[in-house]
């Protein structure tokens, strides 16, 4: 995440001008289903046993894949009968933001249904399946437990207030659920439990070596502790076979339900013809590890490519998948370690787990700030003034701010639900301190439009952006010209998301002038001059 410059993503990553959507991963179905195939049985363990009785639910959240999925294993071998459970909670759907976006926009809904069907063949595979129903989790589970007699629910366990409601209003409404007890004689009864177990970072939460209250404010002390004294869990094995399915209850609660559509989560399907195009699904996952590791052998030049925008291979693209699951980072871990060992170890290869850490970080900088990573002042309860300007929002959304960078960037997130790292801390800087708005709007406006939307991830990058998170340097500014000169300096990127700048001579597509939209706002530090931009961030 540092912000110094590197150089850009290779001329050989760069798509032709003008070319449309780059499928990630880009690999053919066949070579995808030969690379999830061959994880899968790598990870595949016949001595696995079972040892508990009836029926354990599993409850699906963000951790939808089978391969190092702790709640899954232990639900299977905690039963007789494995019933994975996944609910689609309207309130992710149907409901808008404080500043009125939807939750959950198109793009990220159809990559969930992408997930939610991928998770589903997976399980068939392995002699289960996958119950899926419209509904509140606190309504669905409960029923499902009484209608399979089961006595625990097993999930991942989140981190964000939103999801921790949940987690209580499960366990609540599960309380109220009786079952006869397994085994008893004497007819005594028992409430399901729910068991949430941990499974979302690299590093495991009970291996940090402070308590996560006493988490280090800087990310640079963080990475330190952690790599010095922790190590990393191996990732957990699977079994051959998730089977057998319950074999009643199921008709009493209608059958195992239906992956649902787009239309019926109230979303209209668009067709998406530019940038890149990620497929939902733990298959697709593992196949693009395999793809930028060991096809393309990209993994050792990713910390010189790391900060490009255009094309699909400057970077993993591991992030969709890494948000809702699919993809675990212990796996990616082990996979990097694999590489070094067969291939090579480098910065690169280093840098990738490096990122990962800043992943792990803002997880578990999310349990120690609770909800405050949501509110204005941030973190440090930072007081200052913001505007709510709605027609300055309106141009950075939809990207008509009059800055071939800015816009480019922000048309590339509404059409493709992606943007590069790079390209969110440039708009991220621009509407908080070029625009003066509350920044809080652009974090919503991601948490729309996002593939990879993770609050953690999201907020905690925003309140760093916006300064009132924990960054030693409080008022990070990117000069649009310098960045532009840095990361797109033939002006390939914005010509490639703004074609109306093609007839400019390459050095003036960043710069067009009259040519252009006037720019909605002056710049604060109008200079592409290092040295003046320097002093004058010092003053800042
Ligand atoms: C304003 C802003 C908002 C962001 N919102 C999100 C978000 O909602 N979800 C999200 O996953 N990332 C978010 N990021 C972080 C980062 O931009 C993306 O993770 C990255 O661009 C994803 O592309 P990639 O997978 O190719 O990344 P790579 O460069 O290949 O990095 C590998 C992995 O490291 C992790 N990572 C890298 N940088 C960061 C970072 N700064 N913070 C946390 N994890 C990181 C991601 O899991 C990523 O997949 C945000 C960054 C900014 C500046």
């Amino acid at each position: 995440m540092s912000t110094t410059a590197s150089s850009t993503s290779g001329a050989a990553d760069r798509p032709r001008l003008g070319a449309r959507c780059h499928a990630v991963p880009g690999l053919a179905a066949d070579e995808v289903a030969a690379a999830s195939e061959e994880a899968f049985s790598r990870y595949s363990s016949p001595t696995l046993k079972r040892s508990g009785g009836g029926v354990s639910i599993v409850w699906f959240r963000n951790d939808l894949r089978l391969l190092d999925n702790e709640s899954l294993l232990r639900a299977w071998a905690a039963s007789e009968s494995l019933l994975p459970v996944f609910c689609v909670d309207p309130r992710n759907f149907a409901t808008t933001h404080y500043f009125g976006f939807p939750k959950t926009g198109a793009l990220r809904a159809q990559f969930l249904i992408e997930c939610l069907e991928d998770l589903k063949k997976n399980l068939m595979k392995r002699g289960s399946n996958l119950l899926i129903q419209y509904g509140k989790p606190e309504d669905i589970l409960p029923s499902i437990a009484k209608a399979f007699c089961a006595p625990t629910v097993y999930a991942q366990k989140e981190t964000c207030s939103e999801e921790l409601h949940v987690e209580r209003l499960v366990r609540c409404s599960l309380q109220q659920v009786v079952l006869p007890q397994v085994g008893s004689s004497n007819h005594t009864t028992a409430n399901p439990k729910l068991v949430l177990v941990w499974g979302s970072t690299m590093y495991h939460m009970d291996d940090l070596p402070f308590n996560v209250n006493n988490l280090p404010d800087v990310y640079t002390q963080f990475r330190k502790a952690v790599e010095s004294k922790c190590s990393i869990r191996s990732c957990i094995k699977l079994p051959l076979s998730f089977g057998p399915p319950p074999s009643s209850g199921l008709d009493e609660i209608g059958g195992w339900g239906s992956i649902p559509t787009l239309e019926q989560l109230g979303l209209k399907k668009t067709k998406q013809e530019k940038g890149i195009h990620v497929l939902g699904g733990e298959n697709s996952a593992l196949g693009r590890v395999f793809e930028y590791f060991w096809k393309k052998d990209l993994l050792k030049i990713y910390k010189e490519t790391r900060n490009g925008m255009l094309g699909a291979d400057y970077s993993t693209k591991f992030s969709p998948w890494l948000a809702s699951g699919s993809l675990s980072p212990r796996y990616i871990y082990e996979e990097v370690k694999r590489y070094e060992k067969k291939r090579l170890a480098n910065d690169s290869t280093y840098w990738v787990l490096f990122e990962l850490i800043w992943r792990d970080y803002f997880r578990f900088l999310s349990i120690k700030y609770g909800n405050s990573i949501f509110h204005l002042g941030g973190p440090r309860n930072v007081v200052s003034k913001w505007s709510q300007d709605k027609l300055l929002f309106e141009s950075w959304k939809d990207g008509r701010t009059g800055y071939p960078l800015i816009d480019a960037n922000m048309k590339e997130l509404s059409t493709s639900g992606f943007m590069s790292n790079r390209g969110r801390q440039i708009v991220c800087s621009f509407l908080v301190r070029d625009m003066g708005l509350d920044w809080r709007m652009g974090a919503e406006w991601f948490e729309t439009c996002l593939l990879d939307y993770d609050p953690a991830s999201n907020y905690g990058n925003w309140t760093y952006g916006a300064g009132v998170g924990n960054d030693p340097r409080e008022d990070r500014y990117f000069s649009i010209p310098k960045q532009a000169k840095t990361y797109d300096h033939e002006g390939e990127y914005v010509t490639y998301w703004l074609p109306e700048l093609k007839s400019l001579p390459s050095e003036r597509r960043n710069f067009p002038g009259q040519s252009y939209i006037k720019p909605i706002v002056p710049l604060k530090f109008d200079q592409t001059n290092h040295r003046n931009t320097h002093v004058r961030k010092g003053r800042r």
